[in-house]
């Protein structure tokens, strides 16, 4: 088990990670989503002793990495594929770091054999391809047979076949009791692989639950209704039916409604009262990636002046009922005066803190229903960085409702570029406990 408490990591004046506590259990895959610069690699580093907290700790199996007995056996890691000597064949890759933790060579070819690499083990890794990098990264992961297993963007740069490996592996590790953390940017990808979520925005926790709850707690349910082709007065008469019961109705393009705030029985009385005929009602819910969009986007750093995803976020806040401007974050949902995210089933009522994972409100865990103390108090009497002037950030609001309306949602401001983050060992085994380790090839050679 990973158990993170008040973690917060600050590089000069740029807060990377602020107060996040959260526990990463056995026998299940636990999904680390936020967007890019949000904290997740650095978080991951500081669970592996590659950087030191500024404020809070870190431990596995209830040890901080560095003080952990033979770490190598117990925690596997990829952070970096591409931090791998080139010059070197992925066997000796491996061999020179199984015998640096004192790892049988057997357990080299056995972990080939696993990442599919046996072929190849002889080659330079110089040579491989993305794909290969990361399985090469994935085999040194697995190296010491660990319980403990961190896995940053594994499926980066893998094809199909890969990706779908990556996803039996982490369900199999996981099925096997092992403590599994993985982080991805591809939402498609996690809904299928994870089951728990910790969700990071800005440096700071947004949720900590499953996926289902997750999904369900930030979308809104809609019904998508068909009435007969070619009667476009009968498609007229249920909308005002639906329209005046209090429903939001919206056309969709093949011909269909798309309508929340109404649940499905009573949308088949309204029908039936119109004497409409129903050609469908289905229910149906959004997507991780529409509910991770809603969740986030008010703690996106950088975003394209020309968004790809502007009409998905268009769609998602077509979906909650509310305006969003090219690159402004709509309202926050279960703020009050927000229509539309509490609307549907499925999604929370009004106002409802955040139903976050097990570990609300447990000891630890700040002041429940939230996740951490409020905004500005935290241990040590750290100011929070992200609070002074500003309004809660989307997260805090929807898991700890304020009871005066908050200002319209008003992300932390944005940073200023920032310095490259340091080079990252690939597997924990090459860290030496120092703080921002970073190895180079040539230091690798002179070991
Ligand atoms: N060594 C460092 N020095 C200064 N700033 C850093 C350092 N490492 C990270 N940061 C900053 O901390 C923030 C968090 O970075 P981090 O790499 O942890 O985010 P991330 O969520 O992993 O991003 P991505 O999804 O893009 O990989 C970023 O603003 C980053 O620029």
């Amino acid at each position: 088990m990973i158990e993170a408490y008040g973690l917060t990591k600050r590089y000069g004046a740029k807060t990377a990670v602020y107060n996040l506590s959260f526990q990463v259990r056995p026998g299940t895959v636990t999904g680390f989503l936020g967007p890019n610069g949000s904290g997740k690699s650095t978080t991951m580093r500081m669970i592996l002793g590659l950087d030191t907290p500024t404020a809070g700790s870190v431990t596995i199996g209830g040890h901080h990495f560095r003080r952990l007995p033979n770490a190598p056996r117990q925690v596997g890691a990829l952070l970096d594929a591409k931090a791998v000597h080139g010059g070197r064949s992925a066997r000796s890759h491996l061999l020179s770091l199984a015998q640096l933790s004192g790892i049988p060579a057997r357990r080299v070819d056995e972990v080939l054999d696993v990442v599919g690499l046996r072929q190849v083990a002889r080659k330079r890794s110089k040579g491989f391809s993305l794909g290969m990098g990361q399985r090469l990264g994935i085999a040194a992961a697995l190296l010491g047979d660990p319980q403990v297993l961190l896995f940053d963007e594994p499926v980066n740069g893998l094809d199909p076949e890969g990706i779908l490996w990556v996803r039996n592996l982490m369900k199999q590790l996981a099925g096997e009791g092992r403590t599994v953390f993985v982080s991805s940017h591809l939402m498609s990808e996690m809904a299928l692989t994870a089951e728990h979520l910790i969700v990071i925005g800005r440096g700071q926790l947004m949720a900590d639950t499953s996926v289902k709850q997750f999904i369900a707690q930030n979308s809104v349910g809609f019904a998508r209704v068909r009435t007969p082709e070619g009667e476009p007065e009968q498609r007229e008469k249920l909308t005002s039916a639906m329209n005046e019961a209090g429903g939001r109705v919206q056309p969709e393009e093949d011909g269909a409604l798309r309508v929340s705030g109404l649940p499905l029985p009573q949308i088949s009385d309204l029908a039936h009262s119109a004497d409409v005929r129903l050609w469908e009602l289905s229910p149906h819910q959004a997507s991780l990636e529409e509910a991770y969009m809603q969740l986030t986007q008010g703690a996106v750093d950088y975003r394209s002046t020309v968004d790809q995803r502007a009409g998905l976020q268009q769609q998602v806040a077509a979906q909650l009922g509310v305006p969003v401007g090219p690159h402004g974050p709509p309202p926050v949902p279960g703020a009050p005066g927000v229509p539309g995210a509490p609307g549907g089933w499925g999604a929370p009522p009004p106002g409802a803190p955040f139903q976050g994972g097990p570990h609300a409100g447990a000891p630890g865990y700040g002041q429940a229903p939230g996740y951490g103390p409020a905004p500005g108090a935290v241990p040590g009497g750290q100011p929070n960085p992200y609070a002074a002037g500003q309004a809660p950030a989307a997260g805090q609001v929807w898991q700890t409702p304020p009871q005066t309306p908050p200002a319209p949602q008003a992300a932390p401001p944005a940073p200023a570029a920032q310095p490259a983050p340091p080079v990252q060992p690939a597997q924990p085994e090459r860290q030496d406990g120092s703080d921002d380790a970073s190895r180079s090839d040539s230091e690798d050679d002179a070991r």
